[in-house]
């Protein structure tokens, strides 16, 4: 676990002491984006952007890693396997960072061929200075990372290669933006990055203040699925894929490794059928590895677990039938 600095890596955990026990996540810094093959080289917000083309990409992830996994969610979903590769880190983040060793339960790297996920960010800059993080887009044409800020790559999958798939779902529909950037903000405070400055905080104020306004948040969406099917009302979009990726982690890792343990998600009703819902979405279970998921938390953060044994259970009743038919819903919209 460490850092790059001027293109050395460093191993080091997360400094908390200088932010008085807080876990204080930094800005991903490659944010370049990908167009439709004919549009403007320029992303939304004038941001430096490449065209979409099929074979051009590799998308290097962890599958332990929640941020990665909304990526591959949406790399499944809008059809992209044939078009995007991929290659899964070992769970291991130990003394070099993420790993793409074979022997500890790696893809391996078929593109770069590197040991280690800081040596991409080094090919991208020789001199890169910041926290080497999964998930990051790899151009193959250029030979850098694009872009390694998950939910960016969640909207550059909804719409760059829909000509050369065909696949036009529409995970960011326009006249839901407003909701789900709402719900995105509030999800991502409280849930995504809550568990985390739950589970990384340390000073017992810092912990309880955190636990405190993740598991308000959980009860206020617990009442919102009680009426709505999705988090946006009848269309599943961008929103449920995000918060997804930190329901399916949270029995099995956060509620003990992260010490969120007011309730697990199996204790709640709605978020524990709707949580089923989405797994059992065509291309979504496949995309989803409980034992890289355990793996990595409990044997590579030994600050928070020093034996570093990983728990046999919670048994998940992922695959039971759900509720949530009951609800009007009518799947994902389609671009206009
Ligand atoms: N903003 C990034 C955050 C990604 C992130 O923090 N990934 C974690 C894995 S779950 C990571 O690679 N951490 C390594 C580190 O912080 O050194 C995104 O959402 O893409």
């Amino acid at each position: 676990m460490g850092l790059l600095v001027d293109g050395k890596w460093q191993d080091r955990w997360y400094d908390t002491d200088s932010t008085g026990g807080e876990f204080k996540r930094e800005s991903a810094r490659l944010r370049d984006w990908v167009v439709a093959p004919d549009a403007p080289l320029e992303g939304p917000q004038g941001q430096a952007a490449v065209p979409a083309s099929a074979d051009r990409f590799h998308l290097y992830v962890s599958l332990a890693c929640p941020w990665a996994h909304r990526a591959l969610i949406m790399r499944s979903l809008k059809g992209l396997k044939p078009l995007v590769g991929m290659s899964y880190t070992s769970p291991l983040m130990l003394e070099h960072g993420w790993s793409y060793l074979e022997e500890e339960g790696s893809s391996g790297d078929p593109i770069n061929g590197v040991r280690y996920h800081h040596q991409l960010y080094t090919l991208t800059d020789p001199h890169y200075t910041g926290r080497v993080t999964v998930p990051a887009l790899w151009d193959k044409q250029t030979g850098r990372i694009v872009n390694n800020e998950s939910a960016e790559l969640v909207r550059i999958f909804n719409d760059a290669f829909d000509s050369l798939t065909g696949n036009d779902l529409d995970f960011y529909p326009e006249d839901l933006r407003g909701e789900i950037d709402a719900i995105n903000a509030e999800v991502y405070d409280k849930v995504n990055n809550g568990v985390y400055k739950t589970g990384f905080a340390t000073r017992q104020e810092v912990y309880e203040r955190h636990f405190t306004a993740l598991f308000e948040c959980l009860d206020s969406l617990e009442r919102r699925l009680a009426d709505s099917r999705y988090l946006a009302g009848e269309w599943l979009t961008e929103a449920d894929i995000r918060l997804f990726t930190t329901l399916i982690r949270f029995d099995a890792v956060y509620f003990g490794h992260f010490k969120c343990n007011q309730r697990r998600i199996a204790d709640y009703p709605n978020l524990s059928h709707y949580l089923r819902e989405l797994y059992q979405w065509p291309g979504i279970a496949e995309t989803c590895d409980l034992a890289h998921i355990k793996t990595h938390y409990y044997a590579s953060q030994q600050t928070i677990n020093p034996t570093a044994i990983v728990p046999v259970g919670p048994s998940l009743a992922l695959d039971a039938p759900h509720d949530r038919e009951r609800l009007p819903g009518q799947g994902i919209r389609r671009h206009a």
